[in-house]
């Protein structure tokens, strides 16, 4: 039975994400009603800049005060979609405290505080969802969530940063640069407010936290997540991987040890071979690979930002609340029973590409390996190229000449799978030796 009463929404932020959940709210309400039971109202939008035109909003509907907005007392749900710490946790507190149920995009707050708001939104009765906050249009907090529910998650690893797999797509396929590539993405409205947060990884950082969270049942926060950007990738990291056979993604991987004791999250750029689905991931698109003991290997895939496509996840969880709603119950809550630790980096076991600058004399090669060999760590295969190309090396490898100098070689070593923390001593103990004039670059390999 149709309810006559419509469910009041509050809309804090009318930027690239809430104009499009507005637009679509009221393009769709007929829709929207049919599904939830009863009309969807949108009863206030609070903003920033009120004397900004927004198509299809009511002028007597915006507001600057998103505080009075939310405290009105008759908001069903507060949609939130004005990104980062504060005022957005207070304003979320806020809410609860005053009956509504909480849709979030902000993946920034919920790996800060995602506790604190569960238990929140707990206390108060009410629901906190945030679809959109992990790899935008595609479902995979509620899968998660829900559907696996009954599994066991062993790993979660996949693309869930839009604007740098734009950037490194752009930078492999095109040759374009980094700064040219990111303006694109800016324009395009895949960026953080500020870009920082996709470029250095603190973004994917927050989203493998909400993950592992979510998959592993137990809490992780951004500050457990080890975390690398990707401003250092160069073009003459694409040739390296060209010539193994691989592309460079930056990726997030959420793990538990294989003793089932603890887990791990961590974000980096990696290399991956060409043949693994990942590497044919485009643009602004994410993809998150999924293992679990039942179900074996899942993949979730589909645009990962953009104003519509995060809109669709938006507007998902708007529907799921209100019928939660409607039938008087809250979805599922915070499940973080399993209470494991996070192990740090150094016990992360993973494959390593070198790319060194060293001496071009004999015994070197030698040398290199006597290193490894120290740290324990097994080489898979060597690659040189010296002035004398082609002199008795197995393969000649182009490293993009770079800065090498004469009467300098450059020695590609990729390792087998070897601790982080015997990676880093590795490379360490390398910087060291005489014979190497720099470390061009260390990157991880996955996925084989
Ligand atoms: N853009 C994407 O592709 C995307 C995808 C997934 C998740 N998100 C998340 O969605 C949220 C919004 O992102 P966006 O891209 O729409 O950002 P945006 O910067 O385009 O929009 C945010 C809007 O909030 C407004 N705002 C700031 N403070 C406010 C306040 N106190 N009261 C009212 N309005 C205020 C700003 O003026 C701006 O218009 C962020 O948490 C972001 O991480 C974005
Ligand atoms: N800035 C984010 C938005 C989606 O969360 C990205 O590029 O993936
Ligand atoms: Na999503």
């Amino acid at each position: 039975m149709m309810r006559t009463r419509p469910l009041k929404v509050a809309l804090l932020g009318c930027g690239v994400v809430g104009s499009e959940v507005a637009r679509i709210m009221t393009t769709h309400a007929d829709d929207l009603t049919a599904r939830i039971g009863a009309p969807v109202e949108l009863a206030g939008v609070a903003v920033r800049r009120p004397s900004k035109v927004r198509e299809g909003i009511d002028p007597a509907l915006v507001t600057t005060d998103a505080t009075a907005l939310v405290k009105r007392g008759d908001i069903d749900v507060v949609v939130e979609v004005i990104g980062g710490i504060e005022p957005a946790r207070t304003l979320i507190t806020t809410a609860f405290e005053h009956g509504a149920s909480v849709v979030s995009a902000n993946k920034a707050l919920l790996a800060q505080d995602g506790a604190a708001l569960h238990a929140a939104a707990e206390e108060h009765g009410k629901d906190l969802y945030y679809e959109a906050a992990v790899a935008g249009a595609i479902p995979l907090i509620r899968p998660l969530r829900e559907s696996l529910a009954g599994d066991k998650v062993n790993r979660v690893l996949g693309i869930v940063n839009g604007t740098t797999n734009f950037i490194l797509d752009k930078m492999d396929t095109t040759g374009a640069g980094y700064q040219e590539a990111l303006d694109e993405a800016t324009a395009l409205g895949y960026a953080e407010a500020d870009p920082t947060a996709d470029v250095e990884g603190f973004d994917a950082a927050a989203k493998a936290a909400i993950l592992a969270g979510i998959a592993f049942h137990t809490r992780v926060r951004l500050d457990d997540v080890y975390r690398e950007g990707m401003t250092e990738v160069t073009a003459a990291d694409f040739a390296s991987a060209k010539q193994m056979g691989c592309t460079i993604k930056l990726l997030a991987i959420c793990e538990r040890a294989a003793d089932g004791g603890s887990v791990t999250a961590r974000v980096h750029p990696a290399m991956i071979p060409l043949t693994h689905p990942l590497a044919s991931v485009r643009g602004a698109y994410n993809a998150v690979f999924v293992e679990s003991d039942a179900a074996g290997q899942l993949m979730f895939y589909g645009p990962g930002a953009g104003g519509s496509p995060t809109a669709s996840a938006v507007l998902g969880d708007l529907v799921a609340v209100c019928r939660n709603r409607l039938g008087n119950t809250t979805g599922p809550g915070e499940s973080a029973y399993a209470a494991l630790p996070v192990s740090p980096m150094g016990d992360v076991v993973t494959r390593y590409h070198i790319s060194l600058d060293v001496a071009d004399k004999p015994g070197v090669l030698a040398q290199v390996a006597t290193v490894f060999a120290e740290h324990d760590v097994s080489i898979d295969t060597v690659r040189q190229k010296g002035r004398n190309q082609g002199s008795g090396d197995e393969v000649a490898v182009d490293q993009g000449g770079g800065g090498r100098r004469e009467g300098e070689a450059s020695l590609v070593v990729v390792t087998h799978r070897a601790s982080d923390a015997a990676l880093r001593g590795t490379v360490e103990a390398l910087r060291k030796l005489d014979t190497v004039r720099g470390v061009a670059s260390t990157m991880r390999v996955e996925g084989e």
